[in-house]
């Protein structure tokens, strides 16, 4: 038996209707996990599909218990604090900062030059040790829902295609100085971190995804689609817009 659950593709008219469906999704499945564990913790992500998600998050909200949700981060640029390209400084903008959650439970990876960090390495090593705390077994927790946008070469997190980050088998947190895509520095969970959480999404839109969305849900390698190894130990699922979805088959 597989150790993950099924692959769902939801496909929705456009990029906000894509953006609205999966907030609404979203704020069910924490509903859901705290009514079954008291606790919910997720995982958020940046990019633009990502971002909008937060932003029909905070205006929907019903029922969530701020008090009792652990918010945790994909990838991080390692930029200095309060950078306007952090993904951070950008989920705060659009949700975190709108809703009554502690900053304690905010789980950011340290910026350049916060914690004595000087390094993406020495980022991902607290980080690591921050989720280690958080998890039952001093590894890494099972989150409840892990958020995901793609890059138009399949990327997730800060895990590009034939790079060390996406080949890493054992660390759950890594640090790059050189990612293909600006900036340099970034700091990533690995896919087996992302492996852990019950549920991976996918916000995937654009006809510039069409060819990574159909090669990572067709099974290509993690390798050459970093996509293709984003799988949930209950559910994968992608959301996706008409253009997004234009290479899958039609069935
Ligand atoms: O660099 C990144 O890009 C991906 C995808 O972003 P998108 O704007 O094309 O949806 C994002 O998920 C990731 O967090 C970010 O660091």
């Amino acid at each position: 038996m597989s150790e993950f659950g099924p692959v769902d593709v939801a496909k929705f008219a456009d990029a906000d209707a894509v953006a609205k469906a999966a907030a609404s999704e979203f704020v069910e499945a924490i509903v859901a996990a705290q009514r079954e564990r008291v606790q919910a913790s997720v995982v958020l992500t940046g990019g633009g599909t990502g971002i909008a998600v937060l932003e029909h998050v905070g205006r929907a909200q019903g029922g969530i218990d701020w008090s009792a949700v652990n918010v945790f981060f994909g990838d991080e640029r390692f930029l200095p604090p309060g950078h306007p390209d952090r993904n951070e400084v950008q989920a705060r903008a659009a949700l975190l900062d709108l809703v009554p959650i502690d900053a304690a439970r905010v789980h950011t990876m340290p910026a350049l030059g916060e914690d004595g960090c000087t390094t993406p390495e020495e980022s991902a090593a607290r980080y690591a040790e921050m989720l280690a705390q958080h998890s039952p077994d001093g590894t890494v927790p099972a989150f409840d829902v892990h958020l995901l946008g793609m890059g138009g070469e399949g990327h997730i997190n800060s895990l590009f295609p034939h790079t060390d980050a996406v080949r890493e088998e054992t660390r759950f947190v890594v640090g790059l100085d050189d990612s293909p895509k600006p900036p340099p520095a970034r700091v990533t969970l690995t896919l087996p971190a992302i492996q852990r959480a019950r549920q991976v999404w996918l916000l995937v839109t654009g006809a510039a995804k069409a060819d990574a969305v159909a090669a990572a849900v067709g099974g290509a390698d993690p390798q050459e689609i970093p996509a293709a190894g984003a799988r949930g130990r209950e559910r994968t699922v992608w959301f996706v817009d008409p253009a997004a979805a234009a290479n899958l088959p039609k069935s």
